[in-house]
């Protein structure tokens, strides 16, 4: 922080091939993540590695472009509880990912606003905020059932709008898996099953920490590939069509997040 004037008031982190949304930032200060000290590394493609202060329309942001999945061998903790606590100070979080789509109506390239989640590690007890709770950044058993903002998601929706986005703006659960293994077709059906619409590797951790500390969250999810529900389909889920499609949609989804960082201040919700 004693490197840059910038005191970013909203955090965001970018998911895989969406890390366009840093580039949108100006007057940048950026630090790679191997030249700060105890610092993961990004080893996945289309995960830059980077934190970028700077402004985005005017407001201080912190981007971090790149972030940490349990299949990297990383400890849960390390994941999200090591995301840098200057993104925590900030009051909203932004985060993006890219996700299957589980939801028979949904399409590749739909955008998803994030209303909920599943932690499926969590069942198996692989919560980010297991181990001693630290009270000075949150109680010791947070509520959930409030994770995601119902104000910024109403703002996304007549942001969505707004810019005729419409036809391919979609809202549902996500649901995180540990990966790095795509999901089996049974995996699939039983994920939609129980309530399900996308499926991925990341975002709930961060959210969980986030929250913990009494961030407001907002998060969206880039629908990469279709998820193959049926023995019959020829379709094999893999990274390259996921950050093909993250390519494709970058521009409408850096409009839709740089728009709403600008609403979150004109409609005074920094409180
Ligand atoms: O969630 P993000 O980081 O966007 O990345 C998603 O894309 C990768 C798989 O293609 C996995 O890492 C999955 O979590
Ligand atoms: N688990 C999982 N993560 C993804 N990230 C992007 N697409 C997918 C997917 O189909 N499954």
């Amino acid at each position: 922080m004693a490197q840059t004037d910038i005191r970013p008031r909203i955090g965001i982190v970018c998911g895989s091939g969406l890390g366009g949304l840093a580039n949108l930032l100006k007057d940048q200060v950026v630090f790679n993540y191997r030249d700060i000290p105890n610092f993961p590394q990004s080893t996945v493609h289309g995960h830059a590695g980077r934190l970028v202060f700077g402004t985005l329309k005017g407001r201080p942001c912190v981007c971090m472009q790149g972030r940490f999945h349990l299949y990297e061998g990383y400890p849960i903790q390390k994941v999200s509880r090591k995301m840098p606590s200057m993104l925590y100070h900030q009051r909203h979080l932004i985060l993006t990912n890219a996700a299957g789509g589980l939801n028979q109506d949904f399409k590749v390239g739909d955008i998803m606003i994030m209303k909920d989640h599943i932690n499926m590690p969590g069942f198996a007890g692989n919560n980010p905020l297991s181990g001693p709770n630290d009270e000075r950044f949150g109680t010791r058993f947070p509520c959930m059932s409030d994770a995601y903002d119902r104000e910024l998601q109403q703002l996304a929706m007549e942001v969505g709008q707004e810019l005729g986005y419409g036809d391919f703006l979609r809202e549902g659960v996500y649901c995180v898996l540990s990966g790095p293994s795509f999901e089996t077709i049974a995996e699939c059906r039983m994920l939609h099953r129980l309530g399900a619409d996308a499926v991925g590797m990341s975002t709930v951790h961060e959210v969980i920490v986030a929250r913990h500390c009494g961030m407001r969250v907002f998060a969206l999810s880039l629908i990469t590939n279709q998820a193959v529900m049926d023995y019959d389909s020829e379709e094999k889920a893999n990274h390259e069509e996921v950050l093909q499609t993250g390519k494709q949609r970058s521009e409408q989804l850096e409009r839709l997040v740089s728009t709403l960082v600008t609403r979150i201040e004109h409609n005074n919700i920094y409180a």
